[in-house]
């Protein structure tokens, strides 16, 4: 068995296991699935304007499951064998089934994803968020919602890195991955999550 220690030592528990994936499993994955997702461009809306989102995103899971964030509302496209490859590998660890992801595709350092929290009410009370990154190492970063005082928490996610977060975590904290001007190769990162039948 891994042990990971928490990375927040209040109000959730956010475990991460660096190397998850061997390096050529990792190298694999990330082709495979940077030419056989369905990519998206997603807008938002804002100001009455549709802005493009700074990253492209895919929903895949079992058939017909819904999920909306950002009031963006995506239908769930059928799970393919590398999906459930990871899918699978993750269950055995945490001991858990999902039933959904949302796959997030960071082409350079100025694709991003603004601070939130993993806390639309399809997820149910207390969210379980399965995170698996490949490609180019980004940073996360997780800040309490209340307690302003406490430090951000900052985790360079690596090739084939494994992030867990459980618990009250979303009710709590808010996570990001910031711009950064450095040059960056693509990113892929994918939540696996547990989406509650209405
Ligand atoms: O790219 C990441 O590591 C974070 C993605 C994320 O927060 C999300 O999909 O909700
Ligand atoms: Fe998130």
């Amino acid at each position: 068995m891994i042990i990971s220690k928490s990375l927040i030592n209040i109000d959730g528990e956010v475990l991460i296991y660096p190397n998850f994936f061997s390096l050529e499993e990792s190298d694999k994955l990330l082709i495979d699935l940077t030419n056989r997702i369905n990519w998206q461009q997603d807008h938002i809306k804002m100001y009455g304007k549709l802005i493009p989102l700074p990253r492209l995103t895919a929903w895949y899971g079992e058939p017909n499951k819904y999920y909306s964030y950002s009031g963006i509302s995506m239908i769930s496209q059928s799970w393919i064998p590398p999906l459930l490859y990871i899918k699978k590998r993750i269950e055995e660890l945490s001991n858990i089934e999902f039933n959904s992801v949302l796959i997030n595709r960071y082409r350079h350092g100025q694709d991003s994803m603004a601070w939130h929290s993993d806390d639309e009410p399809e997820l149910g009370k207390n969210p379980i968020i399965a995170s698996v990154s490949l490609g180019e190492t980004r940073r996360f970063m997780l800040r309490h919602k209340y307690k302003k005082e406490l430090e951000k928490v900052k985790i360079d996610l690596t090739h084939g890195s494994f992030l867990l977060m459980k618990g009250t975590t979303q009710h709590y904290w808010q996570h990001q991955i910031s711009k950064t001007k450095t040059i960056v190769k693509e990113r892929i990162n994918l939540t696996f999550r547990i989406i509650q039948n209405k």
